[in-house]
C-alpha cells in the first residue's frame, strides 16, 4: 500500500521526489490507516493533521488513545516513513480523511523523531516477521508538501482545493490492492495444495484390503475430495484474477479520459472477489493442513504459516462482511435499474434474464450450471430487495430495513461472486486451452467441471429454490463428482507440478520435490534448541523439586 498510494495519490512532482527513493528502498514505508478505535469506519479516524500557515506545516496529533495507529506492517521497528491517513483541518474546518507522507524516524540513527511514539503491537496469530506497529503523534510537524496532493490540495495560505474527481480517483489504489490480493491468495493456495498433494503421494496409511500394502493416502476418495477442489480453486481464482486485472486496466484507462461510469461495477466486483477469494483460500489451505494429518500441524510443513498469512487477508484491506455488503449495495441498485428497464453493465446483465434463467430446463453442462448460479444470485438479490421493501412498508427507515436484511444481503453478494467466478473460470479455461493438446484440454476441463459440480453440491438448497434442478439431478451430479475425482487422480501430482514451485518457495518438509518427508521432518526436529543438550535446566530447577515434593 505504501508505493501504490504514492503512485495513485501523489502529484507527478511528489512522485518524482519520493518514488525513486521508495523503489530503490532508500526509504522504507508502510501504510498507517487503521487506529485502535477504528478500522472499517474510516470517517471515524481520530488522528488529526492541522495546517499551520505560519510555518506551512501540518501538525500531526493523536488526541486519544484510540487515535493511535495500529497494525501498519513493518511499522514497529523497520520503516522510517509512513503514509498516514488523518483528518485534515485547515482554517478551522475539518475536510475529512486524507493521506500524508510522514517521516517517523531519523534516516541516519533510525531514532523516532520528536513527537512520534512508535512501537510493535506484540505477538499475533501469524505475520510474526512483519513487526506490525502502533504510532501516535504529539504535535509532530510535517511540511505542507507532504500531503498527497493529486486529488486535493491545501494551498500555502491554508485554502483547501478539492479536485472534482477526488472521491472516485482515490478508489483506484484500493481496487488495485484488492485485485493484487486475489492473485496473491491464489498463489498461496497453489503452494498449500502442492505441499498436501505431494505429501499425499508419499504418505501411506491403513490397510483397507488385507494382504495388500498400505495405500497412498491420495488414493482415498475423501482425500481427493479435500485436495482436488483446492487445485481447481487455485486455477479458478488465478483466472478470475487475470480477468479482473484486465477489467481494472480498462476502467482505469477510461477514468483517465474522464469516464467514470464503470467504476462502481469494478469496485463492486473487486470487493466481492477479494472477500470470497481470501475466505475460500484460507479455508482450503486449512483443509490442506487437515489432509496432512498431524504432520500438517508442524511449522516445518509451512501450512500453519500459509494459513495464518492468508486468513489475515480476509480481514485487512476490507473486512469480508463489510466488502460483501458494499457489493450488495451495488446489486440492490442494479436490481432496481433492471426493474426500470435501464441498460445494465455486463456483470449484472443477468438480472434482466433472471425469470428466464430460473425457469430454464436444468442441464448438467458447465453452461447450464453457470446459468443456474446466476439464477441463484438473482433470486437472492430479489429476495433481499423484497425483504427491505416489506420492512419499509411496516414503517421502518431504509437504513433499519437494510440492517435487518444484511444476513440475506451478504449471502446474495456471495452468490453473485460465485456465479462470476464460475462463469469466468469456465470461459477462461475454454479460451486458454483452445490451442492446447487434446489431453491437456481434457484434464483442464475435468478440473473445471469438478469445481462447478462441487459448488452445485455445496449449494443444493439454493439451487432447489431458484432453479429447476431436481433430486434426481443432484444424485446424478454426486455420482459425476465422484467420477471426476477418480478421473483426476492419475493427474493430481502432475497438476500440482504444473504450478512449478521451487522447494525454496514451498519451504516445506512435507512438500519438497524429492519426497524425503520423514528425513526432512527429523532433520528439522533436530534443529530445535530444546535438543541442544540431553537434560534441560528446567529439570534441575522445577521438575526434580516438583517430583520430590520440594516445590
Ligand atoms: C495481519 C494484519 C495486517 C494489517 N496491516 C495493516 C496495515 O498495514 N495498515 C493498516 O492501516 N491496517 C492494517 N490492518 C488493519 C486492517 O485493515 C483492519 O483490521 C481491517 O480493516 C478491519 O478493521 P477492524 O480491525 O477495525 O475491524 P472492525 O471494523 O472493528 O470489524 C469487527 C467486526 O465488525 C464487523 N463490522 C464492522 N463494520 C460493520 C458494518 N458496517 N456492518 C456489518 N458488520 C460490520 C466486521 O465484519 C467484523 O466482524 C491489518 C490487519 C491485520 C490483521
Amino acid at each position: 500500500m505504501f508505493v501504490p498510494t504514492i503512485m495513485g495519490q501523489a502529484t507527478p512532482e511528489q512522485q518524482a521526489q519520493w518514488l525513486p527513493r521508495a523503489l530503490n528502498m532508500e526509504i522504507l514505508g508502510t501504510y498507517a490507516q487503521t487506529e485502535l478505535g477504528h478500522g472499517t469506519f474510516i470517517r471515524g479516524l481520530e488522528t488529526t493533521a492541522t495546517y499551520d500557515p505560519e510555518t506551512e506545516e501540518f501538525i500531526f496529533h493523536s488526541p486519544t488513545l484510540t487515535a493511535y495507529k495500529w497494525w501498519g506492517g513493518g511499522l514497529g521497528k523497520t520503516v522510517n516513513f509512513c503514509i498516514v491517513v488523518a483528518q485534515l483541518y485547515t482554517k478551522g474546518v475539518c475536510y475529512g480523511t486524507h493521506p500524508f507522507l510522514v517521516q517517523i524516524r531519523d534516516e541516519e540513527t533510525h531514532m523516532p523523531l520528536p513527537g512520534v511514539f512508535v512501537g510493535e503491537v506484540g505477538p499475533r496469530m501469524g505475520f510474526h516477521t512483519a513487526d506490525n506497529g502502533y504510532l501516535g503523534f504529539d504535535h509532530h510537524r510535517v511540511p505542507r508538501m507532504n500531503m498527497l496532493m493529486k486529488n486535493a490540495q491545501v494551498l500555502k495560505d491554508g485554502t483547501y482545493v478539492k479536485s472534482a474527481k477526488h472521491g472516485k480517483l482515490s478508489y483506484g489504489t484500493m481496487v488495485f490492492v484488492r485485485v493484487e490480493l486475489v492473485y496473491e491468495v491464489a498463489f498461496n493456495l497453489a503452494k498449500a495444495v502442492t505441499i498436501a498433494t505431494r505429501y499425499s503421494a508419499v504418505r501411506r496409511q491403513c490397510q483397507p484390503r488385507p494382504d495388500q500394502p498400505e495405500p497412498q493416502i491420495l488414493d482415498y476418495v475423501t482425500q481427493q475430495h479435500k485436495l482436488f477442489i483446492g487445485i481447481a480453486t487455485a486455477h479458478a481464482l488465478q483466472f478470475t484474477g487475470y480477468w479482473l486485472w484486465d477489467t481494472f486496466a480498462r476502467v482505469i484507462g477510461e477514468m483517465k479520459e474522464g469516464k467514470t461510469d464503470t467504476l462502481p461495477e469494478l469496485h463492486a466486483l473487486a470487493s466481492c472477489l477479494k472477500a470470497v477469494s481470501t475466505s475460500d483460500a484460507a479455508s482450503l489451505i486449512e483443509q490442506c493442513r487437515f489432509a496432512c494429518g498431524g504432520h500438517g500441524y508442524m511449522a516445518s510443513s509451512n501450512l500453519p504459516a500459509l494459513y495464518t498469512f492468508v486468513t489475515a487477508t480476509r480481514t485487512y484491506e476490507g473486512d469480508y462482511t463489510v466488502l460483501l455488503l458494499q457489493t450488495a449495495r451495488y446489486l440492490v441498485k442494479a436490481w432496481e435499474q433492471a426493474e426500470e428497464g435501464k441498460a445494465m453493465t455486463p456483470t449484472v446483465s443477468y438480472l434482466v434474464h433472471s425469470a428466464y434463467n430460473r425457469k430454464a430446463k436444468w442441464n448438467n453442462s458447465c453452461e447450464g450450471i453457470t446459468r443456474a448460479f446466476y439464477a441463484v444470485a438473482a433470486g437472492k438479490i430479489e429476495a433481499s430487495v423484497n425483504s427491505i421493501r416489506r420492512r419499509m412498508k411496516t414503517g421502518l427507515s431504509f437504513e433499519d430495513a437494510w440492517e435487518l436484511t444484511t444476513v440475506q444481503l451478504v449471502a446474495a453478494a456471495e452468490a453473485h461472486c460465485r456465479a462470476v467466478i464460475s462463469d469466468t473460470y469456465w470461459k477462461e479455461t475454454e479460451r486458454m486451452t483452445s490451442s492446447s493438446s487434446a489431453s491437456v484440454r481434457s484434464v483442464m476441463r475435468q478440473l473445471n467441471e469438478l469445481f462447478l459440480v462441487y459448488w452445485v453440491l455445496e449449494r443444493t438448497g439454493d439451487l432447489l429454490m431458484y432453479s429447476t434442478i431436481s433430486g434426481k439431478d443432484v444424485i446424478a451430479l454426486q455420482q459425476r463428482y465422484e467420477e471426476l475425482l477418480s478421473l483426476l487422480r492419475p493427474n493430481a501430482v502432475g497438476l500440482v507440478e504444473a504450478f512449478d514451485f521451487r522447494d525454496e518457495i514451498l519451504n516445506s518438509t512435507l512438500g519438497a520435490y524429492d519426497g524425503r518427508v520423514y528425513e526432512r521432518l527429523m532433520e528439522e526436529a533436530l534443529k530445535s534448541p530444546l535438543n541442544a543438550e540431553p537434560v534441560n535446566q528446567s529439570f534441575h530447577k522445577y521438575l526434580k523439586p516438583f517430583m520430590q515434593g520440594k516445590l
